[in-house]
């Protein structure tokens, strides 16, 4: 039996998006045929997808860093780049998924339901994609965003089909050990248990899991003992069943107050997910009693005294000894029966394809703030102009142009004036800070350029035709009064 690895962090990383293409087509007699950079694949996502066939969150303890492929950049002649692969995490039934401050993120129950772990980065538009009436020819593409990255919290509850209720000592490790090729630690001092041990019970056809959990006192269920600990992992169980210490010598305690005790923690304790899959409170869980330690003498006659009791609350009632091996066939069959009877009256399980992704949050707006580390400066805050700036290569003129007209379509730009911005503040969006050139002169109109070079990044130096006229002309002239002789 490996060991039961029921809690783990894990560092996901999804791919890179590609970097977009900007290159020209070329072709014999065609020296400028246009752009044709193709578009950078998509990063491959990590996604975590329930896997009836894992038991443990083991792997995850030896390897818990996954990343997503990159995608590949895009290519001239149009070639996309290639998506990156996403990355299949298998998990088993009954993960729940918290974020690095304990949040509870997503509870996946059902073969095949998926949780998008990390989302990958989108590929950079090539120039082909970016070329539009007004900028017939980019020379400049987008870059891929980065995948994204964050730290998860896997916890298992062990969905086992019989939970062990009883005091420190009574002998639950014991029981599963006989019962199970499982091999937890015994000893006779509280508390030798400290994490859930899961064993596998073979009884003639019928397989069940059994799980061998801390023991319990008083007061758990307010977190005393290793209570909560405790009472968590009976949550998913079927059955319960009490093993009751019959040879304690403990002033005050006897079977029946003991199991009076336990029910009041059990009773008391509110399940964190109690409404998730219709398992219901752990009062309506079945229960059985298991009598134990009766090859202790005194033991037996406590069992032969509290046994009627028990029975007239409708719980059956199981004597046996763990350590002489006496009554174990029994229990094991009766135990069998309820584990299928729970199952069978189960409404049954669809698998399901369900996809649990992060809400979805409006990154459609923008907030501009004063900056207040420095005097006169701006932070934009909002989803698409970070994305922007984190697809902007900043050493290409036409790029950045490109970006400072994205910004001003959204807004930015007058939001900026209106919050009084001085040309030359410094702004900052995501990563990036910049000094502020309204691309508007105040109050100007820009008319749009035709290709390449932004005019307002560049005024543009070539000659018109109407200034090569006159040069014509002025030389024609120079000829004929024949200056050109000198
Ligand atoms: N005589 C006798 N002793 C037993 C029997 N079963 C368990 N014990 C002893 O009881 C002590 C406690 O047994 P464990 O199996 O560790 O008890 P536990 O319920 O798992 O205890 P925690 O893990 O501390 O909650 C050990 O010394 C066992 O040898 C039994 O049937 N007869
Ligand atoms: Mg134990």
């Amino acid at each position: 039996m490996s060991r039961f690895v029921d809690r783990v962090t894990i560092h996901v990383t999804a791919g890179n998006g590609g970097h977009g293409c900007s290159s020209v087509h070329r072709e014999k007699f065609k020296p400028l045929g246009g752009p044709d950079g193709g578009n950078g694949g998509n990063g491959g996502s990590v996604r975590l997808v329930v896997d009836p066939q894992v038991h443990t969150l083991l792997d995850f303890h030896f390897r818990p860093h996954a990343k997503g492929t990159n995608g590949k950049p895009g290519m001239g002649d149009n070639r996309d780049g290639a998506t990156g692969e996403d990355l299949i995490l298998k998990v088993p039934d009954g993960t729940v998924v918290l974020d690095a401050d304990g949040k509870i993120l997503a509870d996946l129950v059902g073969a095949g339901t998926t949780f998008d772990a990390a989302q990958g980065g989108r590929g950079g538009l090539g120039n082909a994609s970016l070329a539009s009436r007004a900028r017939r020819a980019p020379g400049f593409a987008l870059l891929g965003e980065e995948g994204q990255s964050r730290d998860l919290v896997l916890e298992l509850k062990s969905v086992a089909d019989v939970g062990l209720v009883g005091f420190p000592s009574a002998g639950k490790s014991s029981l599963v050990s006989v019962l199970s090729a499982a091999k937890p630690k015994i000893a006779d001092y509280p508390f030798t248990t400290l994490v859930p041990n899961l064993g596998v019970v073979q009884a003639a056809g019928d397989i069940f899991t059994i799980a061998d959990v801390p023991g319990l006192i008083p007061g758990a269920s307010m977190g005393r003992g290793l209570g909560l600990e405790f009472l968590r992992h009976l949550e998913r169980c079927a059955v319960l069943a009490h093993v009751v210490d019959c040879a304690t010598l403990e002033p005050g305690r006897d079977p029946v107050s003991d199991i009076d005790a336990l029910e009041a923690e059990l009773a008391a304790y509110r399940p964190a997910l109690a409404a998730d899959h219709g398992l219901g409170d752990l009062a309506d869980r079945p229960r059985v009693v298991i009598l134990n330690k009766i090859d202790v003498p005194d033991a037996a006659e406590l069992a032969d005294l509290v046994e009627p009791e028990l029975v007239q609350r409708g719980w059956p009632v199981y004597r046996i000894s763990a350590v002489s091996r006496t009554g174990l066939r029994e229990l094991t069959f009766a135990l069998a029966k309820m584990v299928a009877d729970y199952r069978a009256a189960q409404p049954k399980a669809q698998p399901r394809r369900q996809v649990i992704r992060p809400v979805a949050v409006d990154d459609s707006g923008f907030t501009v703030v004063p900056d207040p580390a420095v005097e006169g400066g701006f932070i934009v805050h909002g989803a698409r102009p970070e994305r922007w700036i984190a697809q902007t290569q900043f050493e290409n003129d036409e790029a950045v142009g490109y970006l400072a007209d994205r910004l001003n379509r959204l807004g930015v730009e007058d939001e900026l004036k209106r919050l009084g911005a001085q040309p030359g503040a410094p702004v900052t969006i995501g990563a990036m800070t910049f000094d502020w050139e309204p691309t508007t002169p105040m109050g100007e109109d820009v008319p749009l350029t035709g290709r390449g070079t932004d005019v307002r990044l560049d005024r543009s130096e070539r000659i018109g035709a109407a200034e090569r006229k006159q040069a014509r002309r002025a030389r024609r002239s120079r000829f004929e009064d024949g200056d050109v002789h000198e």
